[in-house]
């Protein structure tokens, strides 16, 4: 089965160095990623995934005209989740020991996109707290077609030029920095499923408690 290997991951570290972001395709293996795919659609069907909102803590709200999907936090509980946060663990010890990011935690959900939905264009990291440090975000679509929609586009800092857009594709792994890339998903036609998850640091102090979401 395919894995990030040491070497893969150094190549995706040095893109992000350089430009910020970087696109991994078939960086995941298809049977983990049906694997995590079938749970999510389990999950799905038993009414488990919930209706995605923007901000943290006790500034979250739901705001349909900025992002509609549906979310399920992973928790380790079953085998495929194991393999791929045993996989992101690799890459959060290796983006540690290369770049001293001191990531201390990585947080991740499934998501899912149906028909229509979208996310615009955003940042990942909430104003005042900066501490979610490294997006990465896996596709779980086997066959994506072109047409279809759904790409992730990633801007530049300022928002004003467009950087790269991506397919979501089954195993493709994007990562970028989660502060500076505004990126936004384009609306989908079909059912879009992907994990997203951050990598943090501890921002929390005495005073100031830091919630995970
Ligand atoms: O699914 C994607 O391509 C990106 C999702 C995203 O931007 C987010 O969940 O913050
Ligand atoms: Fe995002």
């Amino acid at each position: 089965m395919q894995s990030l290997s040491v070497e893969i991951i150094a190549h995706m570290i040095d893109a992000l160095v350089e430009k910020g972001w970087c696109e991994w395709p078939n960086a995941i293996s298809n049977e983990l990623c049906l694997q995590l795919l079938n749970e999510l659609d389990a999950l799905d069907e038993q009414g488990q995934m919930e209706e995605a909102g923007i901000g943290r803590g006790q500034q979250h709200q739901k705001n349909h005209g900025i992002r509609r999907d549906s979310i399920y936090w992973l928790n380790g509980q079953s085998e495929a989740q194991q393999q791929y946060l045993a996989q992101m663990a690799l890459l959060q010890q290796q983006l540690n020991r290369e770049l001293f990011m001191g990531l201390f935690e990585y947080e991740c959900h499934y998501a899912l996109y149906s028909p229509g939905d979208f996310y615009k264009k955003h940042s990942d990291s909430f104003r005042g707290n900066a501490n979610r440090m490294i997006t990465t975000v896996l596709y779980l679509n086997p066959q994506w077609q072109n047409e279809w929609g759904g790409e992730l586009v990633i801007y530049s800092e300022d928002g004003e030029q467009v950087l790269h857009t991506a397919m979501p594709e089954i195993g493709k792994l994007v990562v970028f920095l989660s502060e500076q890339t505004p990126h936004e998903v384009l609306p989908t036609q079909q059912p879009r499923a992907s994990i997203a998850g951050w990598f943090r640091c501890n921002a929390s102090t005495a005073i100031n408690l830091d919630p995970a979401r």
